[in-house]
This record gives structure tokens, C-alpha cells and sequence, in this order.
């Protein structure tokens, strides 16, 4: 059997090649940048005002001179104007050009104006000051965000300033989540005594939501032909399957078979993992299927640990932040496998985060997950871990 981070690798080696498009920058939000965007004019692109007051000559302040005749008014949005006497003062208004002749702002708030005269009444003045200078920021030509960006609310204001309507971003991948099993109902109908809702793909579809994908629901039973034919179809018009359920011994479990059946190649058959072993995943030319297996804890961690990150990476987006975190308590895992430990994490006044385990009653119990916020990684070759001892930890919110 695999171990989690050769199991890992191999999905890695197979990411999708996704084309790229563009899209209004209205619809950005979330997207990663495909072509780099560069300042088209030094930031800020002018000696800015960067407080509202006056602006004078400091050699008139340096000379003693404090109060100063108001000689007009430069205003945001108005083309630049002249201080043509160096004993007077223009008032200058934040966001506007900083006018020829002026090198100094002085607030409002330190200085008095009557009778069409500032008097400054502070006496720390300093040459140059509260002027946000041309070219400070970036200048004309640097690169602000580069091929991979993952397009946040401050990417998309850089973007706008930079004059781009429209951005070139990576495809989406087309992602249909599967659930399988003849005990699963929908959300909306009552199960029958034998029966359950189904949750599992309800639960990827929120997760997938974090990389902007929106993947589409279906749901098969479990008959090989009708498997067989509706898997195919689902993935002609797909880049992605995340198929949950029917991947481990059972009578029912028809998964890896049918799959195989209709040209997915295997590419791995369980990990040695606790919760998730049975997971399956395969290839299809272009295309990728994960089999997930259909316990609730099983899905939400293969979900997290392998398909999160794969889609991640196929976007051309560099991987999520490593967490780390302490036990708070001594774990005992006896078997040979690594476990994914549900935990809540809580962190200290010293900055150190704590992993508070929540072992719920196995890969069933998903009502567990509420409480929980992340998994810890706890490697396969040891049985005993301590309380303090740090290990990796994938979130979960
Ligand atoms: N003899 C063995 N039995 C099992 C093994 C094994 O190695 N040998 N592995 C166990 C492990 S580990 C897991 S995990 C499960 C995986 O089972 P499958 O992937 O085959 O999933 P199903 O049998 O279809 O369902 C398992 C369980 O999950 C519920 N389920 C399935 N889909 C959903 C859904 N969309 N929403 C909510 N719940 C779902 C389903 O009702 C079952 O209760 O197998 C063990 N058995
Ligand atoms: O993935 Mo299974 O949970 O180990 O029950
Ligand atoms: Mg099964």
C-alpha cells in the first residue's frame, strides 16, 4: 500500500491543463492571473498631497517666516498649479498634484487661517513633509502581480489602476461531484428506515467554492451498467469526476471496475491512512477521477488532504500555507498508518497553536467535524505522541 505523500505525489504528477481566458475584471475575484500585470505609469504618478492644508516653501518657514498670505486653492483632479511667491502658501487638498514651488504640507489642524492668512502654530515642521512622492510605491514598468496571483480584493485594486477591464486567468476546470449508493437520498426527501440523505458531495461542493469552482451534483446507483454508462457520459463533458462511496469490499462497491471499464486508468488504490483508505485515483487522457470513500470523515479529509490541493496546483496556484500545531493531549494510534487526527485548534498568548483532539467514534461520525477545525497529520511509523509534540495540521474552515 501507498504511503500519504508518495499517494500525494502521484496525484501532483497528474494536474490538469487548464487554457486560459479573459474574463471583466468585475469577475475576477478569486481567479489566478495568467499574464503578469505591470505599473503603466510610476505609483503614486505625481508628487501627491497625501494631507489636506497648506503648502509652502520651507526655505520662507526655515527662515522664520510662520504666517503666510492664502494665495489659492489646488484641488484633487485639477491640473497642477504655480506657488509664485515663496512667502505666500496655496492650500493644497489630499489627492491633489503637489503644486510647482511647494515642498512642504502643513495640516489644517496646525495652523490658523483668518483674514486670508495661514499662521502655523506647530514648530516641528520638517522639509517634504506629508508629500507621498512620485515613483515612491513602484515605478513605470515594474511588474505588480505576477503570472500566478491569486486575484484578492487588493490584487483587483492594483489591477484596476494599472487600467486593466480585463484580466487573462486560468479556465476553470469543469467539476462534477458524484455521489453513489442505493441508501442515499436527496436533501429534500425523506429517507425510509434503510435509507440516508446524501451530504458527502453537498460538502466538496462548499469546499470547492474556496477555489471560485463550481461543480455540478449527480448522484448514481449502484448498478454497474447504469455506473457504467452515466460515468461515462459525466466524464465527456468533464475535466474533474469526485466520485464518494464504492471504492472499498463490498458486495456493492463497483467503483474501481466500472471505472476501469470505461478507460480510466488506476493510478493508485488505497493509502495507508486512517480515516480514507480505500481512496481511489485514476486518469483518463486529459481527465482526472477520485474515488472517495463514501464515509462522511473519509470524504471531507481526501477532500482536503489530496483533491483541494490538486485542484489548487492545476489552477497555477502555489500551495496553501504549511500549518503547524502542538497536541494538547498525549494520542495512542497502535496501526501502521498515518492518522488524520480531527482536531480544534485554539492558540496561546506565547503564539503557539494547540491541537485539542476530537477522535469522534471513527470515519462515520461527521457531527464530530462541527467542533473540529482542522486534522493533524500523524505519521504512520509512530504509535505514541506526546502532549506538546508538533505536527502538521490541514484546515478545514
Ligand atoms: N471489508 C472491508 N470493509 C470496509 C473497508 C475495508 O477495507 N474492508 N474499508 C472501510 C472504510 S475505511 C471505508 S471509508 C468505507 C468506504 O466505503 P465505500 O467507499 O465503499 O463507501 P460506501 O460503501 O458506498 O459507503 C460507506 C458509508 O458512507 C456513507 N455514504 C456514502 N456516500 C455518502 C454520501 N454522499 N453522503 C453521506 N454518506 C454517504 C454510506 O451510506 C455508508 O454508510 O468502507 C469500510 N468498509
Ligand atoms: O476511510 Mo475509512 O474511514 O478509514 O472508515
Ligand atoms: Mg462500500
Amino acid at each position: 500500500m501507498l504511503s500519504v505523500s508518495d499517494a500525494f505525489a502521484i496525484t501532483q504528477q497528474h494536474l490538469l491543463t487548464l487554457a486560459v481566458e479573459t474574463i471583466s475584471l468585475h469577475d475576477a475575484l478569486g481567479r489566478v492571473l495568467r499574464e503578469a500585470v505591470h505599473a503603466d505609469r510610476d505609483f503614486p504618478p505625481f508628487n501627491r498631497v497625501a494631507m489636506d492644508g497648506i503648502g509652502i516653501q520651507f526655505s520662507a518657514y526655515a527662515a522664520g517666516q510662520r504666517t503666510f498670505p492664502l494665495a489659492g486653492q489646488q484641488f484633487a483632479g485639477k491640473a497642477q498649479l504655480t506657488l509664485t511667491d515663496a512667502a505666500a502658501c496655496l492650500e493644497v487638498m489630499t489627492g491633489a498634484m503637489l503644486p510647482r514651488g511647494v515642498d512642504t504640507v502643513i495640516r489644517y489642524e496646525d495652523v490658523t487661517i483668518s483674514s486670508g492668512q495661514a499662521t502655523i502654530t506647530i514648530e516641528d515642521v520638517e522639509q517634504g513633509q506629508h508629500i507621498h512622492a512620485r515613483a515612491t510605491d513602484r515605478r513605470l514598468g515594474d511588474e505588480l502581480l505576477p503570472v500566478g496571483t491569486l486575484l484578492s480584493p487588493s490584487a483587483i485594486a492594483v489591477a484596476a489602476s494599472v487600467g486593466q477591464a480585463t484580466v487573462s486567468v486560468t479556465k476553470l476546470p469543469r467539476v462534477a461531484l458524484i455521489s453513489t449508493g442505493d441508501e442515499l437520498v436527496d436533501v429534500a426527501e425523506t429517507p425510509l428506515p434503510y435509507q440516508i440523505r446524501r451530504s458527502n458531495t453537498y460538502m466538496l461542493r462548499a469546499a470547492l467554492t474556496s477555489l471560485g469552482i463550481q461543480a455540478t451534483l449527480h448522484h448514481i446507483v449502484d448498478d454497474e451498467a447504469i455506473l457504467a454508462k452515466q460515468l461515462a457520459e459525466l466524464l465527456a463533458e468533464n475535466d474533474v469526476l469526485i466520485l464518494s462511496g464504492g471504492v472499498s469490499a463490498g458486495k456493492a462497491d463497483f467503483v474501481p471496475d466500472v471505472l476501469a471499464r470505461i478507460g480510466v486508468q488506476k493510478q493508485f488504490h488505497k493509502i495507508e491512512q486512517k480515516p480514507g483508505k480505500p481512496l481511489w485515483f485514476g486518469t483518463a487522457s486529459s481527465k482526472t477521477v477520485f474515488g472517495l470513500p463514501g464515509n462522511p470523515v473519509s470524504t471531507i479529509l481526501c477532500g482536503y488532504r489530496y483533491v483541494l490541493p490538486y485542484l489548487r496546483a492545476s489552477l497555477g496556484l502555489p500551495p496553501a500555507p504549511v500549518h503547524y500545531a502542538q497536541l494538547a493531549k498525549p494520542v495512542v494510534f497502535k496501526p501502521a498508518l498515518t492518522y488524520f487526527l480531527p482536531v480544534r485548534l485554539t492558540s496561546d498568548p506565547d503564539g503557539r497553536t494547540w491541537a485539542h483532539p476530537l477522535p469522534g467514534s471513527g470515519s462515520a461520525d461527521f457531527a464530530n467535524l462541527l467542533e473540529a477545525n482542522a486534522f493533524m497529520e500523524l505519521p504512520a511509523e509512530r504509535s505514541e505522541f506526546g502532549e506538546g509534540d508538533s505536527f502538521q495540521v490541514w484546515l478545514t474552515e
